[in-house]
């Protein structure tokens, strides 16, 4: 732990989370893992997609910054096992538990097997901004030109 490191209040909401806390698995890990926590091994077809509880909540507080649930890119690559929202955005004042959307975009059947590690949390900065209504920009040098305006090489 490094002295400036943010710390953010953590709601243990199941016992059997205690022990397997979320943790940063290097030092230069940029997510902690997330585990499913399921009463029983949870076995998803090809194309399901069910909401899964993490048993624990977390109250970033600070409005600059957001919690972001992304996948873990082994689950993902080799099982198809990804999130049904793509990317899950915490918001600061959120004081729920964290939950999982997980979706079998594979060809197979999945078996999420209690307290898997099933998904990564990762907090990120973020900038609140104020909208300034205008009628014209002052041009820049892409201007409105975009996917893939730019060309592929
Ligand atoms: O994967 C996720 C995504 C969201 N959330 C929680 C935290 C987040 O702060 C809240 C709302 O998420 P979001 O704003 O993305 O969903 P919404 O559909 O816009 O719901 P709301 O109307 O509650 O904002 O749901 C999760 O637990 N897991
Ligand atoms: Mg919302």
């Amino acid at each position: 732990m490094t002295p400036s490191q943010p710390r953010l209040e953590c709601r243990v909401l199941d016992e059997r989370l205690r022990d397997v806390m979320p943790a940063y698995a290097t030092q230069g890990s940029a997510g902690m893992d997330l585990r499913a926590l399921l009463d029983a091994p949870l076995t998803l077809s090809p194309g399901d997609c069910e909401l899964v509880r993490t048993g624990l909540a977390i109250h970033i507080a600070d409005p600059n910054l957001a919690g972001m649930i992304l996948p873990r890119s082994g689950l993902g690559h080799k099982h198809g096992i990804v999130l049904g929202n793509l990317v899950g955005l915490i918001d600061a004042d959120y004081q729920g538990e964290l939950m999982i959307s997980v979706w079998n975009r594979g060809q197979r059947p999945f078996t999420v097997e209690p307290l898997t590690r099933l998904a990564q949390y990762v907090v990120v900065p973020v900038v609140q901004v104020a909208l300034d209504v205008v009628d014209d920009f002052t041009p820049s040098e892409r201007g409105a030109g975009g996917f893939g305006s730019t060309g592929a090489r």
